[in-house]
Order: C-alpha cells, then sequence, then structure tokens
C-alpha cells in the first residue's frame, strides 16, 4: 500500500535527532594515513589489480586525497571487532575530506539495518544521526510509526516523512536513515540527492528473519498478511521490493550486503557484522564521490 501522492506537506516542530557528537567534525583520529579496501583472499587478484592503481584517473579527485596508497587488507582483520573499528576510524577519516559536508541518506527496505549502520557511521564521521521515522513520530506527537498509521492513516505518514526529508535536506554533515517507503515518492528523490544516497540491499529471505524474529507489531505494512511470522514478513516484503526495487537501485551507491558475506567468507548474511556493513559504505561512498567532485554541494 503505497502512497505517492497524498496531500500538502505539513508544517511540524523543528529536529529531534540525536546528536552523537556534538555535531563536531572527528579530527583526533590516528594519524596513520592508509587508503583501505575489503578484500578477500577469493578474488583479491582482480581487485588488487584495481588498488594497485596508485594514481586517480586524470580529471578525477582535484581536491580529495582518497585512495593514492592502496595497501590491501585481508577480510580476517574485519572480523575481528578491535580491528573493524580501527578500519572504520581510519576509513571514515578519509572519507570525510571527500564528503565536504555531505549528508548520507540511507535507503532500503524496513529491516535493512539503516538505524543501526547508520548510528554507526555517524558516530566515526563525527556526524549528527537522523532517524527520519523518530523525526515523524516527534512531528505529529505520536509515540509509534504503527501508531500513526492506524489513526492518521499511511497518506498523513508520508506527507510528513516528504517534509521530515525536505527540512534535513539542507542540513549538512548528517546520516539520515530513511523510512523504508521514502523513497517512493520521486519528490523525496530531490532531498535525498542533496546528499550521498547509500542502499543497503539486503536479500528478502534475510530479512524476513530478522523481522520475524522480533514481530511484525513495528512494521504496520506487513500487518495485512497472514501465515506465520516468517512468511507474513517475506509475503509482505516482496509485495513491497517489487515495487520499490527501481528506485532503491537509483541510489548514488549500493552496498550489497550479500557479496559483503560472500566477501568477507561469511555463510550467513545475517552475520555480517554492521560494523562491516558501514566500512563497505564507506569504500564505496569514496568511490562514488571519487567520480562526481563536480556535485558538490556544501563548498
Ligand atoms: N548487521 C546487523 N547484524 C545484526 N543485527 C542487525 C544488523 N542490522 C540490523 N540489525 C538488527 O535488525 C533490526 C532492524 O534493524 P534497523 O537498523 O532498525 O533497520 P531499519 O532502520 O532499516 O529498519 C534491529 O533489531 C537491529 O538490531
Ligand atoms: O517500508 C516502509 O514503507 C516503512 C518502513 C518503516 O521504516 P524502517 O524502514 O526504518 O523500518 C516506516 O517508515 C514505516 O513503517 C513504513
Amino acid at each position: 500500500m503505497e502512497a505517492a501522492a497524498c496531500g500538502p506537506a505539513l508544517q511540524f516542530p523543528p529536529h529531534v535527532w540525536s546528536n552523537r557528537n556534538g555535531g563536531k567534525q572527528r579530527n583526533n583520529l590516528p594519524s596513520r594515513r592508509s587508503n583501505l579496501r575489503l578484500v578477500t583472499v577469493r578474488d583479491s587478484r582482480r581487485k588488487l589489480g584495481f588498488l594497485r592503481q596508485r594514481k586517480p584517473p586524470v580529471g578525477l579527485l582535484p581536491t580529495c586525497e582518497c585512495s593514492q596508497v592502496v595497501p590491501a587488507l585481508e577480510a580476517g582483520y574485519l572480523r575481528a571487532s578491535s580491528n573493524g573499528n580501527w578500519l572504520l576510524k581510519t576509513k571514515a577519516q578519509e572519507v570525510s575530506s571527500c564528503l565536504d559536508g555531505r549528508s548520507i541518506f540511507l535507503v532500503g527496505m524496513m529491516g535493512s539495518g539503516k538505524t543501526t549502520v547508520g548510528k554507526i557511521l555517524s558516530e566515526a564521521l563525527g556526524y549528527t544521526f537522523v532517524d527520519s521515522d523518530k523525526y515523524v513520530e516527534q512531528a505529529i506527537g505520536q509515540d509509534s510509526v504503527t501508531q500513526i498509521f492506524k489513526q492518521r492513516g499511511e497518506c498523513i505518514f508520508r506527507d510528513y516523512e516528504s517534509d521530515a526529508l525536505r527540512k534535513l535536506s539542507f542540513m549538512p554533515q548528517q546520516v539520515v536513515a530513511t523510512g523504508g517507503g521514502a523513497v517512493v515518492r520521486p519528490i523525496n528523490w530531490k532531498y535525498i540527492r542533496q546528499g550521498v544516497s547509500v542502499f543497503l540491499n539486503v536479500p528478502l529471505d534475510a530479512l524476513a528473519r530478522r523481522i520475524a524474529a522480533v514481530g511484525t507489531d513495528s512494521r504496520p505494512l506487513l500487518h495485512f498478511e497472514s501465515g506465520d511470522p516468517y512468511t507474513q514478513a517475506f509475503v509482505g516484503l516482496f509485495t513491497l521490493s517489487k515495487k520499490r526495487a527501481e528506485s532503491y537501485a537509483s541510489a548514488d551507491v549500493t552496498v550489497s550486503i550479500l557479496d559483503l558475506a560472500a566477501n568477507l567468507g561469511v555463510e550467513d548474511v545475517l552475520d555480517v557484522t554492521p560494523t562491516a556493513i558501514a566500512i563497505e559504505a564507506l569504500v564505496q561512498i569514496e568511490k562514488f564521490l571519487q567520480g562526481n567532485v563536480s556535485r558538490r554541494l556544501f563548498p
């Protein structure tokens, strides 16, 4: 049940996001400069060829120093959480000069990890984290999205969601976890495109397992389905994802959790840690920015 065009946008009170780092840019990270890539033993030959590229192509990277020296990192490092955290911080330090204040908008199906990964990314970058669902809850003055759907309807929720994204689009240095359905309204892309959009692509089966484990209470769009919690989640997600796949695919960057799991040698995609996903997101954002330096929004 998508509501692509409802009534006029509504007014609501100012920000309600959590500022995890006092809104400051992080500057006190390890001074060692290294440009890191996630590399697997399996496909290291192909990737290392790319990684050994010491200079960016002519015309790229006039202002950002990303990826001039590229030591390879074996995936095993990433599995150890202490190294994972170090890697995350180091990568964030590198990417933040490329980002140059631009916000990151995470898109993807419900349960794909936008909030979980978003918080980690914001902390590593010294950005403010904003959960757009929470923003809407505060604006409407209700405790949960489920309540809003029940009492005001999806259309009103979508209006507030669009207004939230519009307001957030003016602000730099944020990681925004958008609601799973935000991508459906074309106008929302105008707002999302003010920053770098990152699609967290998680297989539907994994999403359904994750959602079934906690129940569908907080997922009003899955309440129409019948069956056991897994079937209910899977059928609902399948229907929604068919309508959304194209929109998600238009994000600037896609992080495929399936590919990441394969690269890390992790059997179940649900076992890929949020830190690993955050690092991969930074790697992909860096790649994207290297090819898009002209799209500077916060000069
Ligand atoms: N990589 C991950 N590993 C383990 N649990 C995760 C991971 N990503 C998300 N989760 C869990 O899945 C649930 C949904 O994640 P969440 O970040 O709220 O997704 P979204 O914001 O996209 O709806 C939460 O309970 C969260 O703790
Ligand atoms: O997919 C959707 O349409 C929705 C996803 C939810 O957000 P999350 O993706 O953060 O769960 C929330 O906005 C609402 O329940 C609708």
